[in-house]
């Protein structure tokens, strides 16, 4: 794992919003074919930090590489590397399933987008709704389109904010097979949840932000739930 090249490399980061700091300097190495877990309370800063590596926020101070690239200078190459699934779709209602898809497709410049489009909407269970507008489409449903949307590409790094709202018990099992399969073509992710199993059983480990700042890190492995519950109490209080 170590002499995996670096994917995420974040100094020192700072981010405010007007008076409000609202990250008070994080520092954090992912490589390749690692997954982080962002475990903290509401409000904590988890989902700026987040915006901030897929380029949809400006760091105030400080600095963002991924897989070497800029991510406040080289905003085009950064945004091809990553997969988002945030809190927003990102997906157009006015569009079907397979229109969205294949408009990603395209704006990706993915090889034979059409027929990847259609791979994807099998994938994530929706071949049914493939002509349905997304205006139309459960919570559950939007998720796993934003799943497909988030890979279509082939990213290097999956940037996941709590991914599992509205996915029921094989949307679950769904999306953490696409995860497992990410990680197996040395793909890299982080993703925010707040619940402590996921946390523990899918990453390799688990950082703790409080207030802006890394409060703790752990290595899942040596981490047992109980201890993680007992640091996350302490943590977040
Ligand atoms: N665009 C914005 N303008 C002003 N304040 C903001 C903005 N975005 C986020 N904040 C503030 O930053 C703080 C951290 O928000 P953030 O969404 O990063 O927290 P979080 O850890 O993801 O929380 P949650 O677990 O509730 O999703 C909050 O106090 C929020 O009000």
């Amino acid at each position: 794992m170590t002499s995996a090249p670096v994917a995420v490399e974040i100094q020192d980061l700072k981010k405010s919003y007007g008076f409000k700091p609202i990250l008070r300097g994080i520092d954090l190495q992912v490589r390749a074919g690692e997954r982080v877990a962002l475990l903290g309370a509401n409000g904590a800063g988890k989902t700026t930090l987040l915006r901030i590596l897929a380029c949809l926020a400006k760091p105030s101070a400080g600095s963002v590489h991924l897989y070497g690239w800029n991510c406040a200078r080289d905003v085009q190459e950064v945004r091809r590397l990553i997969g988002f699934v945030g809190h927003q779709s990102y997906l157009y209602e006015e569009l079907t399933a397979r229109e969205n898809l294949e408009f990603f497709a395209r704006m990706y410049s993915v090889p034979e987008g059409r027929e990847r489009a259609l791979t994807w909407l099998n994938r994530v269970g929706l071949e049914k709704y493939a002509r349905e507008r997304v205006g139309t489409f459960s919570r559950g449903q939007l998720q796993r389109l934003s799943w497909a949307r988030a890979l279509l590409h082939q990213p290097d790094l999956l940037l996941l904010d709590e991914p599992d709202t509205g996915l029921d018990q094989q949307g679950l099992v769904l999306i953490d097979k696409l995860l497992d399969e990410h990680i197996e073509r040395s793909g890299s992710a982080i993703f925010i949840t707040h619940q402590l199993e996921r946390a523990q059983a899918l990453s390799d480990r688990i950082v703790l932000l409080a207030r802006g700042r890394i409060a703790r890190r752990c290595e899942s492995e040596e981490t047992s739930l109980e201890t993680l519950r007992q640091v996350y109490q302490e943590v977040v209080g």
